[in-house]
């Protein structure tokens, strides 16, 4: 528990330093994660292979390509995503300036799923360094050597503090999700989508869960229906 709580506290402490929130500051750690998905490409082939056997052009295509389209355009566009929009003035404003202004959240927890490990989890941690906030990611366990990599190349690349990854299982993700978060977004199935659900209203906590089981299916006869029907 206390493990947890240090490495949330960490990720608090430095949100509240107020480091994330400049644009330049969230650009620059964007252009890191980029330099850090080009450079060492083939390490996490490697893993996306060691855990899945995905072969080389199955894992660019479904894991890099997407996260280095996403940074492209998350680095493009986030200076007119930030900027303030102007709203209209009524009666009780008109003496006012008016306009909305996008504020981080604080410490965003990511929790990702097997079967596209590496993409699973960039792809929202992208979303919430461009939005300013702190990120805990917790990668799936089943993609034990994506899972590893990531927690090795993150902080190689990214601010540590504000950027943390705790790798584990069922148990440490318990315990992670005692702490409050100011935003979840998990990747997986149902059951522990309501887990996660569960965990973050004990602290008001947004989610954001991306689940399964809406998938269509087709089960050719030679296949063990046994086999096919249990998961
Ligand atoms: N909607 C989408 O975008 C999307 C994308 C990918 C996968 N999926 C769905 O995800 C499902 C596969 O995911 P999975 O759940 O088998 O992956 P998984 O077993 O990797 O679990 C997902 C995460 O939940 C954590 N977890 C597992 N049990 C837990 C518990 N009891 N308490 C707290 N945390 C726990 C794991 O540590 C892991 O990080 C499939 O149904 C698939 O369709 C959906
Ligand atoms: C030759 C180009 C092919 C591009 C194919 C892109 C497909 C992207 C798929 C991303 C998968 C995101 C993870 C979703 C998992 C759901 O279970």
């Amino acid at each position: 528990m206390e493990k947890m709580q240090q490495i949330v506290g960490r990720a608090r402490a430095a949100f509240r330093s107020g480091r994330s929130r400049p644009l330049e500051f969230r650009i620059q750690q964007l252009k890191a994660l980029e330099r850090m998905v080009q450079e060492k490409e083939k390490e996490i082939l490697a893993a996306l292979k060691a855990d899945l056997n995905k072969s080389g052009p199955n894992a660019y295509s479904h894991e890099i390509l997407g996260v280095l389209g996403e940074l492209a355009l998350t680095m493009e566009k986030l200076p007119s995503w930030a900027a303030p929009q102007p709203v209209k003035k009524n009666l009780l404003t008109m003496r006012d300036e008016a306009y909305i202004g996008y504020e981080p959240l604080g410490v965003v927890l990511v929790i990702g799923a097997w079967n596209y490990p590496f993409v699973l989890v960039m792809q929202p941690l992208i979303g919430a360094i461009a939005a300013g906030n702190a990120v805990v990611v917790k990668p799936s366990e089943v993609s034990e050597n994506t899972a590893r990599l990531v927690a090795e190349l993150l902080p190689q690349y990214l601010d540590k503090d504000l950027y943390a990854v705790v790798t584990g299982g069922v148990p440490e993700t318990t315990e992670l999700l005692t702490q409050r978060f100011d935003h979840i977004l998990y990747t997986g199935n149902t059951a522990v989508g309501k887990i996660v659900m569960a965990a973050a209203a004990k602290h008001l906590t947004p989610v954001t869960l991306e689940l399964g089981g809406k998938s269509p299916c087709y089960i050719d006869k030679d296949c063990d229906l046994a086999v096919a029907c249990s998961g």
